[in-house]
């Protein structure tokens, strides 16, 4: 039998939880975190390593219980009613957690069992078809390839038909063309109404988000649209080309007003939170006739490095 739960429409706020703190031998990895996910959207988790989005995610469903805070998921609360949230939450850990020595069809069959899905073999082709792993159902999951590994684990955490998608680094080490395809499996079931959390590293899939929330060393320090991002950070770019620009950036960094500097490709950004600091101090340079240097737009990626340079300064 399918658990009536399953069943119960999502709220429209999918989660939304409120200063949540957690600590590991004394020491805060997760501190002050408040969030809120609407139901269809795709919220990107971002930040460097260690800096709390795995036991934030593990807060989220139940699997772990904040030192302090509280919140729902899924309607739910979080310190008492975890049971509930877990089945109907999909969680896909970095760590692939399927049988290496099933099939495909094997392993999608054992996970609609153990869900309780009528039809199991119904719902498991139904997987394939939809994941596009016909043809390769008898193969064995411990020979797949990582991108085919990911799409096998997505298949098998949406087969329960969760209300909401955990997904804990799903694309770390796949190819570019199977992050494409992930991707825009995910964009998919958010359209059918799907709620996804997925933390990620990569700036191309950050920019795929509906929203964005940024952690470092524990605390949340931006949030909202891609743009909204790029825009709190407050930050006027540069971009200058020429020989040698990474010459040129062990000078500009010394220099006041420049508080961001990083080279893209043969270009540098040179960016500054006071714009007319910034102008006076590339003001030397900009008339040498061997650098081309043009007004921009700060990227997703000037903002991150900037938020990490500026939570170094503030937890140093
Ligand atoms: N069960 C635990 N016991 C002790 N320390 C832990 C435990 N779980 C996590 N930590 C520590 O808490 C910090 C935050 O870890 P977490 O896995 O939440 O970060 P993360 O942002 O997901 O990192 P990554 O991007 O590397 O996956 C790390 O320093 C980690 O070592």
């Amino acid at each position: 039998m399918t658990d009536p739960t399953m069943t119960v429409e999502a709220p429209e706020t999918v989660i939304d939880v409120h200063h949540l703190t957690k600590s590991f031998g004394g020491r805060k990895v997760v501190d002050d975190v408040s969030m809120s996910v609407r139901k269809g959207r795709i919220h990107g988790f971002l930040g460097p390593n260690g800096s709390g989005k795995t036991t934030t995610i593990r807060m989220l469903c139940g699997l772990l219980t904040p030192d302090s805070g509280d919140g729902t998921c899924l309607g739910f609360d979080i310190l008492t009613e975890s049971d509930r949230i877990r089945r109907r939450v999909g969680y896909m850990t970095q760590k692939f957690s399927l049988y290496q020595d099933l099939s495909i069809r094997e392993n999608l069959e054992f996970v609609a069992r153990v869900y309780g899905l009528s039809d199991p073999r119904g719902k498991a082709s139904a997987a394939i078809e939809r994941l596009g792993l016909k043809g390769r159902e008898k193969q064995l999951a411990g020979e797949l390839s990582g991108g085919w590994k990911q799409r096998l684990a997505l298949g098998a955490c949406i087969l329960p038909e969760p209300a909401l998608l955990l997904l804990d680094e799903p694309t770390a080490g796949v190819d570019p063309q199977a992050r494409r395809d992930f991707w825009n499996e995910i964009h998919a079931l958010a359209t059918e109404g799907l709620s996804v959390l997925v933390s990620t590293h990569y700036m191309d899939e950050a920019e795929r988000c509906h929203e964005i929330a940024y952690i470092a060393y524990g605390k949340l320090l931006a949030e909202g649209t891609v743009d909204e991002v790029i825009a709190a950070t407050g930050l006027s770019t540069w971009t200058v080309s020429g020989p040698e620009v990474h010459r040129l950036q062990q000078e500009l960094e010394k220099l006041p007003g420049i508080d961001m500097i990083a080279p893209f490709g043969t270009n540098l950004h040179v960016a500054g939170h006071d714009e007319a600091a910034l102008g006076q101090a590339i003001a030397p340079y900009r008339d040498r006739a061997d650098l081309k240097w043009e007004k921009d737009e700060p990227t997703l990626e000037d903002a991150f490095i900037d938020l990490m340079r500026r939570s170094e300064d503030n937890f140093r």
